[in-house]
């Protein structure tokens, strides 16, 4: 009780933002006229009922003109019902689709938003398959819920009309048994209701670990797509490496694990269908027994007995609702469950940054980047740079160094702000536009001039500005290109990738500028070529670069080294200063 009574808090939680957003007037109205047009198919189902006693009534009296008249009635109920269907299915898709995109754009924001999505990777106990989330379980998520408060309305609303005809048709039809009539009120109210909860019970016991199970199948179905799409992502590698046999048996595991619970939730869906199908089965004739007896002792009509036999089915179908709609319940509770870790995974993300044992990244009026008293973690704990009183100055030029896992693009990814492990403060100049440029650069997948200026919109740079960076950069080859669709990073070797993301720094002229052993792959002397481009363009910029190569000593003011201090590594100056300008020598 208290599980379902948590379930339905974090319904509440995920569902209720929609219908209190800046949608909230669509939202609420076609949600208003999805119930309202559910109670009137409720009301239509009342009336044939009743038409049901008139008509079987007409038959057994052989009554032509009240059959004729009954048919024209039925078309008429019979037509009202389907428009009100249609209309129903109509705006309730509608309303599907307006909430899903508002969801999907709330996840979106709040999962790109600050970083997040990086910092929920560091976190490690980050929501699995953030794709699926916010792709496919928003959308089952908004099916489902109103699939279910719909039709558990419906039920509650179906019950209670029923239930008023079905006490009146007691009376009319006296339970009989071995022909003594036994005066037992409302006896066809109680049948239905205890026919509904035997039949509640046992499919709960049956179907309560399919909860567990579909949750379950939905990850292990996310992972092995998300394999796939490694390998596609990887493909190069994988066929240098030979490592076809490897992908094979890694993806044949991942795909056993969804068909071994295939198999779980095969052998329990069984289990149940073969209970709610002879439960349902059970039902049609169930009615019928119950009132036989006062049917052959003339006591009721046929249209009585009709009429009695539908309005047990309906009482009962909608005391069964639990029953019918189980399936969709295991679901819908699991699908709850996912967007509830996703949503917990997205404020930890956030409070990560908000922590007051957290980096403090501030801004501030002057005109350099400061390290005060700070202290880099990994995410376990352990301590990894220290650095106090450090600045990087405008204009300057630094080179850090230091051994392998010493923490050099850490201390990058820390003064950009999303490095959260650590203590102590980095200030910022307000306003600065910083870049930074991996080794690896990212570009979306689309045309190449939106790929290069990215995150820039497209329009943001003209095709001249563009393509006279890729003259500087050295690729006049894909000036001609820039309309092309492609998948760059696929497409182009990794020079050629680092020499782009030098155009897009260039096109971008931050004001500080961190490169991260961003011109590792290319030769020395167009890597030299490539830092006095830099030099000539943005002279303004302050660049800090990782590098090991001793060519690039050149082209900076000043070298910085990351050397071992007991637990830790600490940022020290070198003791000489590189041997020419900044731009200098080749
Ligand atoms: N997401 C992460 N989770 C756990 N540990 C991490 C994570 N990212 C980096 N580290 C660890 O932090 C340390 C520093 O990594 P970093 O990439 O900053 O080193 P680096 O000095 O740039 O190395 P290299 O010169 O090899 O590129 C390494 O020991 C690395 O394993």
């Amino acid at each position: 009780m208290n599980n379902l009574r948590s379930t339905l808090a974090i319904v509440w939680r995920i569902a209720i933002p929609y219908f209190r957003s800046e949608d909230k007037v669509a939202g609420r109205t076609l949600l208003a006229a999805v119930i309202a047009i559910e109670l009137a198919l409720v009301a239509i189902d009342v009336l044939v009922n009743q038409w049901q006693a008139r008509f079987y009534n007409a038959l057994q009296e052989y009554n032509w003109d009240s059959f004729i008249w009954e048919i024209g009635v039925f078309a008429v109920l019979a037509t009202t019902f389907i428009v009100l269907a249609i209309y129903q299915l109509y705006l309730n898709q509608w309303l599907q689709i307006r909430w899903r995109r508002w969801m999907t754009e709330t996840y979106l924001r709040h999962w790109l938003g600050n970083a997040n999505h990086y910092r929920m990777q560091l976190k490690g106990d980050a929501a699995d398959n953030p794709d699926q989330r916010i792709a496919e379980d928003v959308q089952l998520f908004v099916d489902r819920t109103l699939t279910i408060t719909v039709g558990l309305l419906s039920s509650v609303v179906t019950l209670a009309s029923f239930v008023v005809v079905l006490w009146g048709l007691s009376e009319a039809a006296p339970l009989t048994l071995f022909g003594t009539e036994y005066a037992l009120p409302g006896y066809l109210v109680w049948a239905a209701l205890l026919y509904a909860i035997l039949g509640t019970v046992l499919t709960h016991w049956i179907g309560s670990p399919l909860v567990n199970l579909n949750f379950e199948q939905q990850r292990f179905e996310a992972d092995f797509r998300f394999n796939l799409v490694r390998v596609r992502e990887n493909s190069e590698q994988i066929a240098l490496l030979r490592g076809e046999g490897a992908e094979q048996n890694l993806l044949s595991g991942r795909f056993g694990r969804v068909v071994n619970n295939w198999y779980q939730i095969m052998s329990r869906t069984k289990r149940l269908t073969a209970l709610t199908s002879g439960y349902s089965q059970a039902a049609v004739i169930f009615p019928y027994v119950l009132v036989a007896p006062a049917y052959f002792a003339k006591k009721v009509q046929l249209g009585g007995m009709m009429q009695t036999a539908s309005a047990f089915s309906s009482v009962q179908r909608a005391l069964s609702f639990f029953i019918s709609t189980y399936r969709t319940l295991a679901e819908w509770r699991s699908v709850v469950a996912r967007l509830d870790g996703f949503e917990m995974s997205i404020e930890s993300a956030k409070s990560l940054s908000t922590e007051p044992q957290t980096i403090d990244v501030v801004s501030h009026g002057g005109d350099s980047i400061e390290l005060a008293q700070l202290l880099l973690k990994l995410p376990n704990g352990l301590p990894l740079i220290a650095a106090d009183g450090f600045s990087l100055k405008s204009s300057e030029r630094t080179l850090l160094t230091g051994p392998s896992g010493a923490g050099k693009s850490t201390l990058f990814r820390a003064i950009a702000g999303i490095w959260p492990f650590g203590i102590g403060a980095i200030s910022v100049p307000a306003h600065a536009k910083l870049m930074m440029l991996p080794q690896r650069p990212y570009f979306p997948i689309g045309a190449l001039k939106a790929a290069i200026v990215y995150p820039a919109a497209a329009e943001a740079f003209s095709a001249e500005q563009v393509k006279e960076a890729l003259v500087a950069v050295g690729l006049p080859l894909l000036a001609d290109r820039l309309d092309e669709d492609g998948h760059w990073n696929r497409m182009l070797s990794l020079g050629e990738q680092q020499r782009l993301g030098i155009a897009r720094a260039l096109l971008h002229a931050p004001q500080y500028l961190f490169l991260d052993e961003a011109t590792a792959s290319l030769d020395e002397p167009s890597e030299a070529r490539l830092y006095r481009v830099i030099a000539e363009r943005l002279p303004q910029t302050t660049v800090v670069s990782i590098g090991h190569r001793s060519t690039l000593h050149d082209f900076h003011d000043r070298k910085v080294e990351l050397i071992r201090d007991g637990d830790r590594f600490a940022l020290r100056p070198a003791a000489q200063a590189a041997d020419a300008p900044a731009g200098g020598a080749e």
